[in-house]
């Protein structure tokens, strides 16, 4: 067995849960109707599964797809192309879409994934990213809802990997 680096916790599992607890209350309002939820594979994964019970806990009930987007693989910075590893199972066609992902970096993926949606005829889409780093965009080009601003660290945990390790942690850390 290779040794575990020494990884910072940055976020701890309680607080993930509460403050994902409190996105759903912020999400709430926007998402009342027919409503998709689309996860972005493979990191968003956690997330996604525990603000989907977090959002059935407030009787909402979004339609969940998920989209495989790749464009780190084994590396620590962006090839700088996102590749469509696997598409939606669902039309989104007139549909509003939570787009959701875990770390918002240079913003690549998820401006991807969102015209991607917008283009298959979604009527909205609203994005929302576990974390973000302090140089991703913000303003216009920034995502709509976000649980936490991160260090411009490397992170790991509750989804986030080192060359697919590390996902399965239940706290965010800081490997660098
Ligand atoms: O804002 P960006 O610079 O685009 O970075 C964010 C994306 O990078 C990671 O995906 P990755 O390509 O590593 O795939 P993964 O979800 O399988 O880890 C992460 O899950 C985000 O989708
Ligand atoms: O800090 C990160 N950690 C894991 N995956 C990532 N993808 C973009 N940034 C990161």
């Amino acid at each position: 067995m290779t040794e575990m680096p020494p990884i910072e916790v940055l976020v701890t599992e309680d607080e993930l849960m509460a403050r994902i607890e409190e996105l759903a209350d912020a999400l709430a309002p926007s998402l009342q109707g027919d409503w998709s939820a689309v996860s972005i594979l493979i990191g968003a994964t956690p997330f996604t599964s525990d603000l989907m019970k977090a959002l059935a806990r407030r009787d909402i009930h979004p339609v969940l797809d998920v989209i495989w987007l790749e464009s780190y693989r084994d590396a620590r910075e962006s090839s700088g192309r996102v590749v469509v590893r696997a598409d939606l199972g669902r039309s989104v066609e007139g549909r509003g879409v939570l787009l959701l992902d875990d770390v918002f970096d240079t913003g690549r993926t998820l401006a991807f994934a969102k015209a991607h949606l917008l283009a298959k005829g979604a009527r909205q889409v609203i994005t929302c990213a576990l974390t973000q780093k302090p140089w991703a965009p913000r303003g216009e080009d920034g995502v709509d809802f976000c649980a936490f601003d991160s260090p411009g660290r490397y992170l790991v945990g509750y989804g986030m990997d080192d060359a697919g390790k590390y996902r399965g942690l239940p706290y965010i850390g800081a490997l660098d």
